[in-house]
């Protein structure tokens, strides 16, 4: 298990797959210089970032999937570290959030998808929803797709909220998050943070 976690009672997580862009939304939501990279697998242990006073933190996780420079053994592991992580503090975690790659998503869940197999980030929206955990699905890199409507539609579909995403803006957050294009994400934050009577977190995500 991950160590050095700070103690406060309520958190945000970032969860997804290597590259989607969890590090660069962190830098975002936290204005400190998360380490991003172009190659998968910078971030090996949580980045947490937490506010003492308003006992509250995000944590930025590894990602699941194709890791370069690491043995495959290796994971595997770190995705059964997130998931242990997050089954671990379900009762802290506010919200989850789950990054995408907007123009890569809809290809690798259709690729892992079969009779018995689903895929990773389907799984992990299920985990949350599971675990009573509020889900929000922020859609990066959306400067890298040209299809809007569609491709969100399709997201929404293959995460089992019917179409059109439109109805589902408190879930699906279509962001570009390396230009700071996050206003989606903080709205579909705020809505939540005010359902669970913390208007005081509001201020981290304006
Ligand atoms: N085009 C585009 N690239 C982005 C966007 N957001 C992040 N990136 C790039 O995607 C790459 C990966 O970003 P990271 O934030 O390191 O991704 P991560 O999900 O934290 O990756 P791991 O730590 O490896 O799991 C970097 O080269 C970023 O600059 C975006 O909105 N648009
Ligand atoms: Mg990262």
């Amino acid at each position: 298990m991950f160590e050095n976690r700070p103690d406060r009672s309520d958190e945000v997580v970032l969860v997804g797959r290597s590259n989607v862009g969890k590090s660069t939304l962190m830098r975002e939501i936290t204005g400190h210089k998360v380490p991003t990279g172009q190659k998968p697998g910078v971030t090996r242990e949580p980045n947490h970032f937490d506010w003492a006073s308003e006992d509250f933190m995000v944590t930025d996780l590894p990602g699941f999937g194709y890791m370069q420079g690491v043995e495959e053994g290796h994971e595997e592991a770190i995705k059964t570290e997130v998931v242990q992580y997050v089954e671990e503090y379900a009762e802290n975690v506010m919200v989850g959030v789950l990054v995408l790659d907007g123009k890569a998503a809809v290809d690798i869940i259709d690729r892992h998808s079969g009779d018995d197999e689903i895929p990773h980030v389907v799984e992990l929206y299920y985990l949350l929803e599971e675990l009573g955990i509020q889900p929000v699905v922020a859609v990066n890199k959306m400067d890298k797709v040209p299809d809007r409507d569609e491709r969100l539609n399709d997201i929404a579909d293959r995460l089992g909220l019917y179409p059109p995403w439109k109805q589902w803006r408190d879930v699906i957050a279509p962001i570009t998050a390396k230009k700071g294009k996050i206003g989606p994400f903080e709205d579909a934050m705020k809505s939540h943070l005010e359902a669970a009577k913390r208007d005081d977190l509001k201020k981290f995500f304006a």
